[in-house]
């Protein structure tokens, strides 16, 4: 099993929040994609203005690279949140199936108070209807967060320590064959 944890998941599932917390229980170094972005090229929202989603793609795709290259390299796990786009290239999903892959599912009623104000996220913050347009991409992406997650865990009612302990829980169980189900 590669140390690397990779969460995937709609926007605002809590990839980035939870992830944080995953790698603060795992003694893991953190790493999110977004961030890797923002470091080399600035705000999301400047990327898609100058060069569109596809170039924002293109800057995303490498950084989950880098983030793949690091976790692989590193002696110690690392926690990867991605952005809720990863997904989308064939690639990316062939990556991310190589590792342990946790899907955040999540569903509008939840994501809805969270979405309600401008979030820095330009495919939400273009018009009035973020909720409507968070629920159109998310039909589309659902099953490519199936099918490239090792793990789905609901996280409607949970907080973000308490889904962080689930998911550092089901890592360990897979890394340490001492704690496995004798099964
Ligand atoms: N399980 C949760 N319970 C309550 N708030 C959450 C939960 N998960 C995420 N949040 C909040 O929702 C917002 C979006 O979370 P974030 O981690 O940025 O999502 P993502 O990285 O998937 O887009 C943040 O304000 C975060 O604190
Ligand atoms: O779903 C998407 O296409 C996006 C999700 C965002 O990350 P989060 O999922 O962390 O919000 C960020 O990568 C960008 O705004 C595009
Ligand atoms: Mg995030």
């Amino acid at each position: 099993m590669p140390p690397g944890i990779f969460l995937v998941g709609p926007m605002a599932s809590g990839k980035t929040v939870v992830g944080r917390a995953v790698a603060g229980l795992l003694e893991a170094r953190f790493v999110d994609t977004d961030e890797l972005v923002i470091q080399g090229a600035g705000p999301i929202s400047g990327i898609f203005a100058q060069h569109g989603e596809a170039g924002f793609r293109r800057l995303e795709s490498a950084a989950l690279a880098a983030a793949a290259e690091q976790a692989g390299a590193a002696p110690t796990p690392t926690v990867v949140a991605t952005g809720g786009g990863a997904v989308l290239d064939p690639a990316n999903r062939a990556l991310l199936s190589g590792h342990f892959t946790v899907y955040l599912l999540t569903d509008p009623e939840t994501v809805a108070p969270r979405v309600r104000t401008a979030t820095g996220r330009p495919l939400l913050d273009a018009g009035d209807d973020a909720l409507q347009r968070w629920s159109e991409i998310f039909a589309v992406r659902e099953p490519l967060y199936r099918d490239c997650a090792q793990l789905t865990i609901d996280t409607r009612g949970a907080t973000p320590a308490e889904l962080a302990e689930t998911i550092a829980d089901a890592y360990r169980r897979r890394t340490d064959p001492a704690r496995r189900d004798p099964r």
